[in-house]
Parts: C-alpha cells; sequence; structure tokens
C-alpha cells in the first residue's frame, strides 16, 4: 500500500478503535486502490478517500419494550447512513445479538461499493440492533419493531434512505417496521422500506434475489472460463433467506448442494440437500438445521462444525456471515479441490482465507459483487413503488439476471484495466470507487 493509502487507513484504525470489522472492509477496499488514485489527482485533491471513510451520519438510539412477561427491555438501535454520493442510503437492518456500531459500519461500507455496482442509482447505509429476535414471540418482536421505528422514522424516506432486511429481518418484521412507520407519518410511502410483501408494495423475485443473483454471478464466472454449474456439487452455509434461495437457483441449474447449517453446526446431505424440508423447517416452523436430520436420513448432523470440511464440493457459496472461512477453512477448501468460491454472505472470509484462494487458484468473488442482486432488485422494487406498478416475476427476475451478468463483466473489465485479469476483488472495488468518487467529485466538498 502507498502512504497516502497507509495514512488514511491508519486515521480509520485511531478514530474508530475496538471496530475490527470496519477496519477489515476498509483495508480491503483501499488495498486496491493505489493506481488509480495516483492516476486520478483529483480525487487526493478533494480528499474523496479521506471522506469516503467517515460515514456522512451515524445515529444510536435506545430501544425500549415491553417482553411477553411485562418486563421492560433495553436494546440498542443504529443507522449508519454511509454515503449518497449516488442516491438516497440503501442498506438492510440487521437483528443480532452480535450487532454494534463496527459491524454496521463495515456493512455500511460495503453497502457503498456494492451499490454503486448495480448501477441503479442508490447510495450505501446499513442498520441493525443487538435485538435477537430467536425465541421471541410475534407480541414481542412486533412491541420491538414498533420501538425501533418510533426513532427511525425521523431519519428515512423514499428519497432519503431505504432500509430493508438482513440477518434477523425478513418479511414479518418489514411489516411491523413498515405499519407503524405509516402510523407516525400518516403516509403510506411505500418506498421507504424495501423487502415488503407482495400484497401491499412488494417486488416479486426479491425474496429469492440475493441468493439468486449470487449463483448467476458464479455461474457467469465458470462460464468465463468454458463450465457451467451442471452437475458439480456445491456447498452452501446458512440456511436463512440467502441460503435457500441459493440453494434452489443452483438445483435448477443441475447442481447438487450438499450442505447447509446454522450457528448449532452443519448438515451434510450427500444425496442433495431436500428443498422444500428445508423451506418448511425455516420458513414455516422457525426451527433449527439439526431438525433436517431427523427427516431425512441420508444427512448427518455435525454439532459445533462448519460446512467447509466437507470433503465434496468443488463450488462453495458461503451465505451465513461475516470470518465464517478462516484460514484453517480455507485450506480445507482448497485440499478438497474447491474451484470457486462466490460470496452471498457479506465479508464471510478472512484476509488471510482470501490469500488462500490466490495462492491455490481458487477463483473468488467477493460479497460485495457476488450478493448485489438483493439491493438491485430492492432498487426494483423502489421503481415499481414510484410507479405504482407491480412486475411479473420473468420481468423482474430477467432484470436481476441482466443486472448480475452487467455486474460479473464489469468487475473482470476493471480487473484486467489494472493488469491483474482475473482478479474481481480488484475490479469490484476499482469500478465502483471510480462511480462514487466521481460523483464526490462532481458534487463538491460536501
Ligand atoms: N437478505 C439479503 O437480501 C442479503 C443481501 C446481501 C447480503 N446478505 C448477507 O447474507 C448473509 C445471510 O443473510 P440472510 O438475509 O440470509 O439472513 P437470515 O437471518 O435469513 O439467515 C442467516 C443464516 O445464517 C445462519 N448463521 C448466522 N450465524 C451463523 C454462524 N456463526 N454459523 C453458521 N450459520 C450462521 C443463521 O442460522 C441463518 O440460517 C448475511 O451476511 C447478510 O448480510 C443478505
Amino acid at each position: 500500500m502507498d502512504h497516502h493509502l497507509e495514512r488514511v487507513y491508519e486515521t480509520v484504525v485511531a478514530r474508530n478503535p475496538v471496530e475490527p470489522e470496519f477496519h477489515q472492509a476498509v483495508h480491503e477496499v483501499i488495498e486496491s486502490l493505489g493506481k488509480v488514485i495516483t492516476s486520478r489527482p483529483e480525487y487526493g485533491d478533494y480528499a474523496v478517500l479521506e471522506r469516503l471513510v467517515e460515514p456522512e451520519r451515524q445515529i444510536m438510539f435506545r430501544v425500549p419494550w415491553v417482553d411477553d412477561k411485562g418486563q421492560v427491555r433495553v436494546n440498542r438501535g443504529f443507522r449508519v447512513e454511509f454515503n449518497s454520493a449516488l442516491g438516497p442510503y440503501k442498506g438492510g437492518l440487521r437483528f443480532h445479538p452480535s450487532v454494534n456500531l463496527g459491524i454496521i459500519k463495515f456493512l455500511g461500507f460495503e453497502q457503498v461499493f456494492k451499490n454503486a455496482l448495480t448501477g441503479q442509482q442508490i447510495g450505501g447505509g446499513k442498520g441493525g440492533s443487538d435485538f435477537n429476535p430467536h425465541g421471541k414471540s410475534d407480541g414481542e418482536v412486533m412491541r420491538f419493531c414498533q420501538s425501533f421505528m418510533t426513532e427511525l422514522y425521523r431519519h428515512i424516506g423514499p428519497n432519503t434512505d431505504v432500509p430493508a432486511g438482513d440477518i434477523g429481518v425478513g418479511g414479518r418484521e418489514i411489516g411491523y417496521l413498515f405499519g407503524q412507520y405509516k402510523r407516525i407519518t400518516n403516509r403510506f410511502d411505500a418506498g421507504v422500506l424495501t423487502g415488503k410483501s407482495l400484497g401491499w408494495g412488494g417486488s416479486l423475485a426479491r425474496p429469492e434475489a440475493t441468493g439468486y443473483g449470487t449463483v448467476r454471478f458464479a455461474q457467469s464466472m465458470l462460464e468465463n472460463k468454458g463450465e457451467s454449474l451442471e452437475g458439480k456439487s456445491v456447498l452452501v452455509s446458512g440456511s436463512g433467506n440467502v441460503a435457500i434461495y441459493a440453494i434452489e437457483r443452483a438445483q435448477s441449474l443441475g447442481a447438487k448442494v450438499v450442505s447447509i447449517s446454522d450457528s448449532s453446526g452443519a448438515v451434510y446431505d450427500p444425496d442433495g440437500i431436500d428443498l422444500e424440508l428445508l423451506k418448511d423447517i425455516k420458513e414455516v416452523r422457525r426451527g433449527r438445521v439439526s431438525d433436517y436430520v431427523s427427516r431425512r436420513r441420508s444427512a448427518d448432523f455435525r454439532s459445533g462444525k462448519k460446512v467447509w470440511a466437507i470433503e465434496e464440493g468443488e463450488v462453495a457459496l458461503p451465505c451465513a456471515t461475516q470470518n465464517e472461512i478462516t484460514s484453517h477453512d480455507a485450506r480445507k477448501l482448497a485440499n478438497n479441490g474447491v474451484q470457486l468460491v462466490a460470496e452471498g454472505a457479506n465479508m464471510p472470509s478472512t484476509p488471510e482465507a482470501i490469500d488462500i484462494y490466490n495462492t491455490a487458484g481458487i477463483m473468488y468473488a467477493p460479497g460485495k459483487a457476488a450478493n448485489a442482486g438483493g439491493v438491485a432488485t430492492s432498487a426494483l422494487e423502489m421503481q415499481q413503488n414510484s410507479a405504482r406498478q407491480q412486475w411479473t416475476f420473468e420481468k423482474t427476475a430477467d432484470k436481476l439476471d441482466e443486472i448480475m451478468i452487467n455486474i460479473h463483466d464489469t468487475c473482470l473489465q476493471a480487473a484486467e484495466e489494472m493488469g491483474e485479469p482475473g482478479d474481481y476483488v480488484l475490479g469490484a472495488n476499482v469500478a465502483s470507487f471510480r462511480l462514487v468518487a466521481d460523483a464526490m467529485v462532481e458534487q463538491g466538498i460536501c
């Protein structure tokens, strides 16, 4: 890294102590930018990088709510409005006990670049809470969401900041959040949240979009090498929204998906994951992956283990959470013959794991490129909301595919221009940075 970039990174670390995930996300981007920054002096003159690493606004708030026993509980809410150079802030809300300001900042920072790659004119933001929806009743989740929105509503709007779902925030939570927003503001601003139900402003293909998009991206990577997903065995981690639809799309393309996981352990099913069973367990019963093995004889459950040790898999699609693939896991993937890693989750590979992919010649697509289909389809939902239309599933899914292929090609092209053909990390960082940086220069110092 050159001197200027190093100084920017050191300032980020000093100014944001105890936020290792944020440091990691910033480091990964700026170490790609040496050539771009030197070739465009105006980026330095306008302090683009120094401004980019500082969120435009960070909101933290108290979220008090009453549980089913009548006890008052207090959580912490966050919304980080990171960058609006390309459009209104856009990014999900995560409800998980591990959420803190650093996690939201890393996700918001990644979102800025991911959203730029979609070409949908959206800025980047992220939010959430350390609230844990697991084991809570619908009434408790509703009261929590209502309290959360009672503060959040004043910061968001269809042209200001448009939250969506992420870990722990699905259709149920978006419904409760929207209801409270409408009640407080007296406005049916459909475009204020995405991931809504179909009956009141949601988009067909939005639930599928992140998983489908990730697989579409992996498919493009393989096609670029004259290969396809057909007949390949695939390791998927997680068992939530992204994982389920990645499995669905991979299976529809003739791949065999052999694993799922959650924080309690991994499931290996050599016969291929039974998707209907998985959907019933996760989407209907809100159960755990261990329930899968009690209803499927071919599968075994590996308590406390990850899927990466499974000795079957040519493609890996991490769809659970950040830093879920360590150097140890990456070595297993390399030894077991995995050829491609495409990230459905955000930052699931540690920097050491990425080094191992590179050394082993594993094709690797970072989340900011490979999982951009979710937010891209959220932008399509916003378009439908402004036009008061609802597109067909096919129209939306076709647009999603078009966007993913375009992101893939953009990354490849930028990597080639930088003299590193096939480096999707470099390509994604350079192509998205240029879009955001040019807008920031044109909009002056703000
Ligand atoms: N939902 C989207 O549209 C979207 C878009 C882009 C990126 N992502 C990213 O995809 C990932 C998954 O999000 P989601 O929307 O599917 O959330 P979700 O809540 O539907 O599912 C998350 C899944 O990950 C599992 N999980 C969590 N921690 C784990 C751990 N330590 N080990 C193994 N499994 C673990 C959970 O059990 C759950 O099955 C996150 O990184 C999220 O930021 C989501």
